[in-house]
């Protein structure tokens, strides 16, 4: 990987608001820092307009596009960071599967997994800058053109996310297809997570390099997992990943702080503050106050309002936030909504939730 990025310096410009990465070490802020998950997203006219009529991956593989994308919420709302445009599918069409964004239907792979014998035929060895190049570069462009305004996160799928998607072929209620693997073919199932967790090491690693400044990996469908099963298949890969990862950067004394996002996966929540995570990402079924006793003070937590609570009226969505913030307290919090944004969603309500953060935050913390 070395070779390949050089570390050429890239004469970045200087970070002016850098709270998001000190409450995610745990550091004092001014304010709670405040970013929304699918912030780049279809509930923002200007996104639509420049989404309209283009493929939805031939978007994700042109950095300029993916750049534009990125900075459109930015110049709506005070953000404190921002998250690539991307998609966490790009790792399986690395791998050598065919992906296809479906209007009205979602991710679709035409050949999914079906039995272990498939497995021959993923890539083994990814070349990460030939297969992701478009994605490094579209972080270094994006890093450039965001002026230091705001830290940006880089992301990938966990690997029972990703598995899930590769078997079920696209969403699914069950994932029945996917944890039949795990029931029937366990040694094909770790075999299939050892290779992605390969794939995400490297591809996280290669973010960093490109100038993401934290990372942050979505176990979107760790909530269909039962404690057993999350402790025996997607547990171990994601402290694989930061261990790796975290490993590595030291080496060239860099420090990226990196979030765990395992959606519904609240019996897992101690595993998770001490899986090497700098911050735990919650859903909105948590409750601040118990996540905060959980968690014993050994991790920042990210979360976790109800996206359906931005359908409420702005001096609701002010109360909401009020006493999340309260749960949370000010210190080690950085928040966020428990999931992503709807494409219903009104754009005046994502500023009056980032406004009410900020607000709260502030009188709180000069309160101390
Ligand atoms: C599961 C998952 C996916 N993609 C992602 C996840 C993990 C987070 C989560 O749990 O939601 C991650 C993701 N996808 C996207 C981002 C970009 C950054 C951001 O959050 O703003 C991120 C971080 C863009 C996107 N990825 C997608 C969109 C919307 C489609 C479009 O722009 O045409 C966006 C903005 C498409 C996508 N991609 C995926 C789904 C389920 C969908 C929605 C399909 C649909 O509702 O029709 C897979």
């Amino acid at each position: 990987l070395l070779c390949h990025h050089s570390f050429m310096p890239k004469d970045f410009p200087t970070l002016q608001n850098d709270t998001f990465l000190r409450a995610a070490r745990g550091e004092e802020t001014e304010h709670v820092p405040v970013w929304c998950m699918r912030q780049a997203g279809r509930y923002l006219p200007e996104f639509r307009e420049s989404r309209a009529g283009k493929d939805f991956f031939d978007t994700c593989r042109s950095p300029e596009s993916c750049c534009e994308l990125t900075l459109q919420p930015l110049r709506r709302f005070p953000f404190d960071a921002a998250i690539i445009f991307s998609d966490i599918l790009v790792v399986p069409q690395a791998m050598g599967m065919d992906v296809l964004m479906v209007a009205g239907k979602g991710p679709t792979f035409p050949d999914p997994l079906k039995e272990p014998e498939d497995l021959q035929r993923l890539r083994t060895a990814v070349d990460v800058e030939k297969e992701l190049g478009y994605v490094f570069k579209a972080i270094t462009l994006t890093r450039h053109k965001i002026e230091g305004k705001v830290p940006l996160i880089g992301f990938t799928g966990a690997p029972w996310t990703l598995m899930a998607y590769m078997i079920e072929g696209g969403g699914s209620n069950t994932y029945s297809k996917a944890k039949r693997w795990l029931y029937r073919h366990p040694e094909a199932s770790h075999m299939l997570l050892r290779m992605l967790t390969d794939v995400i090491v490297e591809y996280l690693l290669g973010q960093v390099a490109a100038g993401a400044q934290a990372l942050q990996v979505f176990d979107s469908h760790a909530g269909i997992l039962g404690p057993v099963q999350f402790k025996d298949f997607s547990l171990p890969y994601l402290r694989d990943i930061a261990r790796r990862v975290k490993d590595k950067l030291k080496e060239t004394g860099q420090d990226v702080p990196m979030i765990v996002f395992a959606k519904d996966a609240h019996y897992a929540l101690e595993d998770l503050s001490q899986s090497h995570y700098e911050v735990v990402g919650l859903d909105w079924t948590i409750d601040p106050r118990s996540a905060r006793e959980r968690t014993g003070g050994k991790v920042s937590l990210q979360g976790n309002m109800d996206p359906c609570a931005l359908y409420s009226p702005k001096d609701r969505i002010s109360e909401i936030v009020q006493k999340m913030v309260e749960g949370f307290g000010t210190r080690g919090y950085i928040a966020n909504l428990g999931h992503g944004l709807y494409p219903d969603m009104d754009p005046e309500n994502v500023g009056a939730f980032v406004e009410a953060v900020h607000q709260h935050s502030k009188l709180m913390i000069k309160q101390i």
